[in-house]
């Protein structure tokens, strides 16, 4: 092996790495504290589901004529994995890439964080395996039903679709995740925003200095 290639194996296999997961019910709160950390945490990105719904034509219909976009199949969960992957293989290079940070700096201590938001990133095994951290905001049904009513989607709910489609897959949704993974700090997304984030903020920090000081 060349020096210099030794010189990038050695920094690659140097960087510490934290993978966040930010799940929850549609309406938790998610983006709200995946940007939140964002903003917070040094060396830090986000991947987020909702960027991976494949387009519409592909959606299939269930037997009441909604529109399936509650499951997995719903999604490119393998192009969201590329992703995924390209942080994990160099996530100094990833930072740069996309302009987090500048494209002259060199790899340093700090550990680099990366916080995957979306509503069913526990669902799929491929990537609940690699979380170091689950978070889950809840929020009762009535609330959900009430902030989910004021977003407008593209293309928009139509009528019965929250009663109808939404709400049983978010029950389905949760079982099933339950059924695979166990380790999770479960929020209450009714909860003041500065509580919530606050109380992630610091469980991350603790585990990063965990991680920082470990050689
Ligand atoms: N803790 C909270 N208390 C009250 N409203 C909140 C809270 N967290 C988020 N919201 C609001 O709920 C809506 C949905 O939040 P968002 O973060 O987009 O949810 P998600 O990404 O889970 O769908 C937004 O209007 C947001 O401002
Ligand atoms: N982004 C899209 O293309 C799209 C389209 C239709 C519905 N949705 C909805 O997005 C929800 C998941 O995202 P949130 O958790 O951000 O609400 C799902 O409940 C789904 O019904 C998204």
């Amino acid at each position: 092996m060349s020096s210099s290639l030794r010189q990038v194996c050695s920094k690659l296999s140097q960087m510490k790495t934290l993978v966040v997961g930010v799940g929850g019910i549609t309406n938790g709160g998610k983006s709200t504290l995946a940007k939140f950390l964002h903003q917070k945490i040094h060396n830090s990105c986000i991947i987020a589901q909702d960027s991976y719904f494949k387009d519409d034509r592909l959606v299939p219909v269930d037997r009441n004529g909604f529109k399936q976009y509650d499951t997995l199949d719903a999604l490119h969960m393998d192009k969201m994995m590329i992703e995924v992957y390209s942080w994990r293989r160099d996530p100094h290079s990833f930072l740069k890439k996309r302009g987090l940070i500048p494209i002259d700096s060199s790899v340093d201590d700090e550990v680099y964080v990366l916080i995957v938001e979306g509503f069913l990133i526990f669902n799929y095994r491929p990537l609940n395996e690699l979380f170091d951290k689950r978070y889950f905001l809840e929020i009762p049904y009535e609330a959900c039903k009430k902030r989910r009513s004021s977003r407008v989607y593209s293309p928009p709910d139509p009528p019965g679709y929250f009663d109808g489609y939404v709400w049983p897959m978010y029950l389905r949704n949760r079982r099933e995740m339950e059924e695979i993974t166990s380790e999770i700090v479960y929020l209450d997304g009714l909860k003041p925003k500065e509580e919530v984030l606050g109380v992630v903020y610091e469980d991350i920090c603790q585990a990063r200095n965990r991680l920082q000081g470990q050689n």
